[in-house]
C-alpha cells in the first residue's frame, strides 16, 4: 500500500471504532471512504449489526459487495453517524467536497446525521478553503444561463471567474448520480465561504455546491506523525 493509501486507511480504521451495534451509518464516497467501507465490511462479516446508507451508486455497489446491509435515506431518515472524506477542510471544520461528484447525496446524508466525521490524510487540511476547485452542481436545463449567473456571483464575491464544465474520462460532460452537471470553480481562495454559499444556493439552476458548512462534527486526519483529531470525535 502506498503512503497516502496507508494514511487514508489509518484514518478510516480510527473512524471504525465509532461504529457500534444497532447504528444507522452514512457511507461516504471517494478513495478514503472506500477504505472505511472495506473495513466496515470486515466488521459486519464478523457479526457487527448496522445498516448503511450509501452516498453514491459507487459506494452502494462496494457496500453490497462487502455484504453490508443497506437502506435508503427514505427508509432510514435519521442516521447516527456518517463517515466521509473531503477534498479540503479548515480548522473550523468547513469543507469542500464533491471532487468525485457525489456532493449532493453526501450533503443530504450528512445533514440527516447526528454526527458527521471526516476522514482524510493531513494534506487536506488548509488555512483557507479554495485551493481545491469548488464543485457547483447544476441542472442541465439552461446550463449557459446558470453558468452566467454563477459567474456573476463569483464577480460579486471578488473571486476569479474561472468556471469549467467537468468532463468524464471519455471527454463527455460528467453526469452526477442525480443526472446533473458540475461546474468546477477555480478560485484559489474563498475568503467568506458562508457568503459565497448563500449566494450560490440562490441561483436558479444551481442544485448544490461543495461547501459543507456546519455539517462536520469532527475530523480524523492521518499524518506521518500520527492521527490528528479536530472537533468532537
Ligand atoms: O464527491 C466526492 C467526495 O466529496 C469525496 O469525499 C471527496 O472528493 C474526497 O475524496 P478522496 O477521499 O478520494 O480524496
Amino acid at each position: 500500500m502506498t503512503d497516502p493509501e496507508r494514511l487514508k486507511r489509518e484514518a478510516a480504521a480510527r473512524a471504525l471504532a465509532l461504529v457500534s451495534d444497532g447504528m444507522a451509518v452514512g457511507l461516504g464516497t471517494g478513495s478514503t471512504a472506500k477504505h472505511f467501507v472495506a473495513l466496515l465490511g470486515e466488521r459486519v462479516r464478523a457479526g457487527l449489526r448496522i445498516v448503511g446508507v450509501p452516498t453514491s451508486e459507487e459506494t452502494r455497489m462496494q457496500a453490497e459487495g462487502e455484504g453490508i446491509p443497506l437502506a435508503t435515506l427514505d427508509e432510514q431518515p435519521v442516521l447516527d453517524l456518517t463517515v466521509d472524506g473531503a477534498d479540503e477542510l479548515d480548522d473550523r471544520l468547513r469543507l469542500i467536497k464533491g471532487g468525485g461528484g457525489a456532493l449532493l447525496r453526501e450533503k443530504i446524508v450528512a445533514a440527516a446525521s447526528r454526527r458527521m466525521i471526516v476522514i482524510a490524510d493531513g494534506s487536506k487540511r488548509v488555512a483557507c478553503l479554495g485551493r481545491f476547485p469548488l464543485p457547483v452542481e447544476v441542472n442541465p436545463f439552461g446550463l449557459e444561463a446558470t453558468r452566467r449567473a454563477v459567474s456573476a456571483v463569483l464577480a460579486r464575491r471578488n473571486c476569479p471567474d474561472d468556471l469549467r464544465l467537468r468532463s468524464a474520462a471519455n471527454g463527455t460532460p460528467f453526469v452526477t448520480d442525480g443526472g446533473h452537471l458540475i461546474l468546477d470553480a477555480h478560485l484559489s481562495r474563498i475568503d467568506d465561504p458562508e457568503a459565497l454559499a448563500a449566494d450560490l444556493v440562490a441561483v436558479p439552476g444551481v442544485v448544490e455546491h461543495g461547501l459543507f458548512l456546519g455539517l462536520a462534527t469532527g475530523a480524523i486526519l492521518a499524518t506521518s506523525e500520527g492521527l490528528v483529531e479536530l472537533g468532537q470525535v
